[in-house]
This record gives structure tokens, C-alpha cells and sequence, in this order.
């Protein structure tokens, strides 16, 4: 059984289309991300499977059980870290926890054990008796993780899990998810825009824009079907760059931000050439590098935009929305 099932799911906020009639399938133990710019829609579809919000339609189940209809235990069902922090910082990492699993009518003995065993799974056994208001942000995520796992959900929903820390803490962060991946066989969703952080920990991926799932495989799978190699231009004229390299051997060319993305295959065999034939026509070189397709470049592949752009348009969208909503 599959451990999400979602067709055709959409949200509209007025006249506004949040989430567009999306589709997708989530294995059993599987990690799988979400991964768009802000605005994407990314927050919007996991808060309708995880009972939060209301689809506008389609239907979604999660565990087995309709979101609509089965939202107890749906429920049940699931952890959820959302991006809002939601400890109590006048209570220790403990009491925090202990408070959760009486909440959920966990008993005594076996809540005691649960807590000792989850707070060592994520590395905060010695800081058990400390106040939160003295963890670091990173410390506070693994907490909220923690609590997320202590009624032994069969899914935990993580929305942009480490957002705002800093690189050393999102490492060890994401060490502890594959841990609790590996030794608990939980189904994870996550949503990111990092995709750094979508490449190392997500078995498959979906890429969403503007509420549309444009690409859906797993990382490596994405990558390929991008292609080849990829040569990043910087020149003094973009537009002639382009047109001077239009040569067989290259297979497509783009221009972004003032740079020209050449797709072509074994590229090294092909740079002395580029070289020249822009030397020859006088047009200087500021900088040139190779590399192997990444989850950006599928995400422009499929969108014509970059994901920074496409943050853009989703910051004058929001402000859209803040406008027309003060009126
Ligand atoms: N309650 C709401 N009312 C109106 N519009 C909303 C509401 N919630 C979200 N939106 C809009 O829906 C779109 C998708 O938002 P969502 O939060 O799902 O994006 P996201 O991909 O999770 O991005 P982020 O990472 O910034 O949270 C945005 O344009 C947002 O402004």
C-alpha cells in the first residue's frame, strides 16, 4: 500500500490557485521531497494532507485514510514539524516532550521510554533536563522532531526542516532524518528549497511551481534526463556568444541572468573549440565552467526560469496578495 495517494488535489484562496490539480504516490519508507521557490505551494499541500486546510478539490489519503473525511485518523496517522516553532521555552526538552505524549494519552511507563529512546535517537539525552530557551535553532528542530515521532507515527510531514541554520547544524540535521528514516522505516514528505537538501536526503522528488508538479523521479533520474554536460558562459555580449556557438556538437542554449548555459556531451572535448571560436570573433571571455547538470538546471529545463527568478515572481505575487487583501 501506498503510504500517500494524491490525485488531481487543488487550493484556491479566492480567485488565486495555490495548488493546481497536483497527482503523486508515496511508497512505504520512502523520503520524499517537495522541493519549488517560495510561493510554490510547497507548505499549502502538506497542510491539506496533514488535515490543516481543506482541499478546493481532488482527494488525497494518507495511511490509507481520506484527509476529508477520516481527519481523526489521518491524524493519528501522522508528525507534522511545521516551519512555525511551537515549544514551550519556560519547560526543559523533557517536560516538552512529556507534555506532548499526555496529549496523546500515551501511558506512563511506556512514555518514559519513548522519550529516552527518541531524545537519543536525535542526540539530546545529555540536554534532556535543560530549559529550550537555552538550545540553539538547531537544537529546537531536533526537539520539535522529536515530539513529531512520539506517538509512533507511520508519516512525518517536515516543512523546510532547516530553514535558517546554518550549514554545519543542516548537516548533522539531516544525519538524524536518514537515521530515523533507516532505523524506524517512517514515510517522510519534506518540503525545501534547498536543493542541496533535496539531492542528499530525498529518494524521489517532486519540483513545483507555481502549483504544478513539473518534474517528478528521483534525483539522479531528474539529472539525466537534463542531459550531458553543461557549460556556464560569462562573456562581454551574451547574445553573440549564443549565436557564435550554435555548432552541431551543442544541443541546446540558454541565456540566464546574463549568462549562457550550453548543453552539449563530453564537453571537454569541446572547450579549446569554444575558446577559439570566441576569440576569433573578438568577444572576451569573463569566465567559463564545466559541470554536470543539477536540480536547478532541471528546474530551469522544465520551467524556463530559475529557481531565484521564480522566488522573484513569488515575492510580487505574496505582495499581490497582501495588497488586494488590504483593499
Ligand atoms: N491563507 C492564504 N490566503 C491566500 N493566499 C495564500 C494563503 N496561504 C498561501 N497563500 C498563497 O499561496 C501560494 C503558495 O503558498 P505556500 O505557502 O504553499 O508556498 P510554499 O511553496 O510553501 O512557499 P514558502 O516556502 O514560502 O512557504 C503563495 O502565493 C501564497 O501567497
Amino acid at each position: 500500500m501506498s503510504a500517500i495517494h494524491v490525485k488531481d488535489l487543488t487550493k484556491t484562496f479566492g480567485a488565486f490557485t495555490a495548488v493546481d490539480g497536483i497527482s503523486f504516490e508515496i511508497e512505504e519508507g520512502e523520503i520524499f521531497g517537495l522541493l519549488g521557490p517560495n510561493g510554490a505551494g510547497k507548505t499549502t499541500t502538506i497542510s491539506m494532507l496533514s488535515t490543516m486546510l481543506l482541499p478546493s478539490g481532488g482527494t488525497a489519503t494518507v495511511d490509507g485514510h481520506n484527509v476529508v473525511t477520516e481527519q481523526d485518523a489521518v491524524r493519528r496517522s501522522i508528525g507534522i514539524v511545521f516551519q512555525d516553532q511551537s515549544l514551550d521555552e519556560e519547560l526543559t526538552a523533557y517536560e516538552n516532550m512529556d507534555f506532548h505524549g499526555r496529549l496523546y494519552r500515551i501511558p506512563s511507563p511506556l512514555r518514559e521510554e519513548r522519550i529516552a529512546e527518541l531524545l537519543g535517537l536525535v542526540g539530546l539525552e545529555g540536554r534532556k533536563d535543560d530549559l529550550v530557551k537555552t538550545f540553539s535553532g538547531g537544537m529546537r528542530r531536533r526537539l520539535e522532531i522529536a515530539r513529531g515521532l512520539l506517538h509512533r507515527p507511520r508519516v512525518l510531514f517536515l516543512d523546510e526542516p532547516t530553514l535558517g541554520l546554518d550549514p554545519q547544524t543542516r548537516n548533522h540535521l539531516w544525519e538524524y532524518i536518514e537515521n530515523l528514516n533507516a532505523e524506524m522505516g517512517i514515510t517522510i514528505i519534506l518540503t525545501t528549497h534547498y536543493m542541496d537538501e533535496a539531492d542528499r536526503l530525498c529518494d524521489r522528488i517532486a519540483i513545483i511551481d507555481q502549483g504544478r508538479i513539473v518534474a517528478l523521479d528521483t534525483s539522479a533520474r531528474l539529472k539525466d534526463a537534463v542531459g550531458g554536460d553543461l557549460v556556464l558562459l560569462r562573456t562581454a555580449d551574451p547574445v553573440r556568444t549564443a549565436g557564435v556557438l550554435a555548432a552541431p556538437w551543442v544541443e541546446r542554449i540558454e541565456g540566464h541572468d546574463g549568462e549562457v548555459l550550453i548543453h552539449l556531451r563530453n564537453a571537454e572535448r569541446h572547450i579549446s573549440e569554444i575558446v577559439t571560436l570566441l576569440d576569433r570573433e573578438g568577444i572576451g571571455i569573463e569566465s567559463l565552467s564545466v559541470r554536470k547538470p543539477t536540480l536547478e538546471d532541471v528546474f530551469l529545463h522544465y520551467t524556463g526560469r530559475s529557481i531565484r527568478e521564480s522566488e522573484a515572481d513569488a515575492g510580487e505575487r505574496m505582495r499581490i496578495h497582501m495588497r488586494s487583501r488590504r483593499h
